[in-house]
């Protein structure tokens, strides 16, 4: 799905030769600050490399447009932007961003469920708490149905329950629709149970890839 070729970015990343497989999950482990982050906002083009070459399914990411690559590869943030207004408001702002149709309110409460949040739609966001307002930004990132989902991991702020929910909550949606998942762990608890590859970055370099 992704293949790196000589990547470099500023000093912080240098990837002599990296594949990340469709379909499956993949986590990114490593030391606080050894580049795991960087290495997903790569991916989805929010920042470009400085040397060598990525493909997106055989294509340069060097040739496709990042509004579109968006629109496939979407990213859940560590903190994700909650806006003022609603929780259908939030809910439908990636779907607006990415020129995709919205959706019914059938569907939103649908989404609400999968991301175990009891609330109305009309609701104000802004007064949810962190781990509510970080499933909205889940509901969200699913009701865009990505080929590709990059997860960063939570902050450490939110309870370990949510993160939890949110990682099964992905790893579900990707198993039965035929997805990718990337996601940034600290956890080898948490890469170990879910994933199906495991690569290990150490300043910015990837020192032991391994199947699970
Ligand atoms: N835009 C930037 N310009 C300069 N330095 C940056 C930039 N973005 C990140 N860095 C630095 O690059 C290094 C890697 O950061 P990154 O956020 O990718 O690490 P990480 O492995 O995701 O860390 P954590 O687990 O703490 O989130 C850090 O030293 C960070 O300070």
């Amino acid at each position: 799905m992704f293949s790196f070729k000589e990547v470099q970015y500023k000093d912080i990343l240098n990837i002599g030769n990296l594949t990340i497989k469709k379909h499956k999950v993949t986590s990114l482990v490593g030391q606080s600050g050894s580049g795991k982050t960087t290495l997903l906002r790569l991916l989805n083009k929010l920042i470009s490399c400085d040397g060598g070459e990525i493909f997106y399914n055989n294509q340069s990411l060097g040739t496709i447009d990042p509004v579109g690559l968006r629109r496939e590869v979407v990213m859940l943030p560590q903190a994700p932007a909650i806006f003022s207004g609603s929780i259908k408001d939030n809910l439908l702002i990636g779907l607006k961003f990415s020129e995709k149709p919205p959706v019914s309110d059938h569907q939103l409460y649908e989404v609400l469920k999968l991301v175990k949040l009891n609330k109305e739609l009309d609701q104000d966001a802004e007064k949810l708490s962190g781990g509510e307002k970080q499933r909205v930004a889940l509901g969200r990132v699913i009701l865009m149905k990505p080929e590709v989902l990059l997860l960063d991991e939570p902050s450490s702020a939110l309870d370990e329950e949510t993160e939890d929910m949110i990682i099964e909550a992905l790893v579900n949606y990707t198993k039965e629709n035929n997805k990718t998942l990337i996601m940034v762990t600290h956890s080898k608890k948490i890469a170990k149970q879910f994933s199906d590859e495991i690569i290990e970055i150490k300043e910015g370099m990837v020192v032991h890839e391994e199947e699970v």
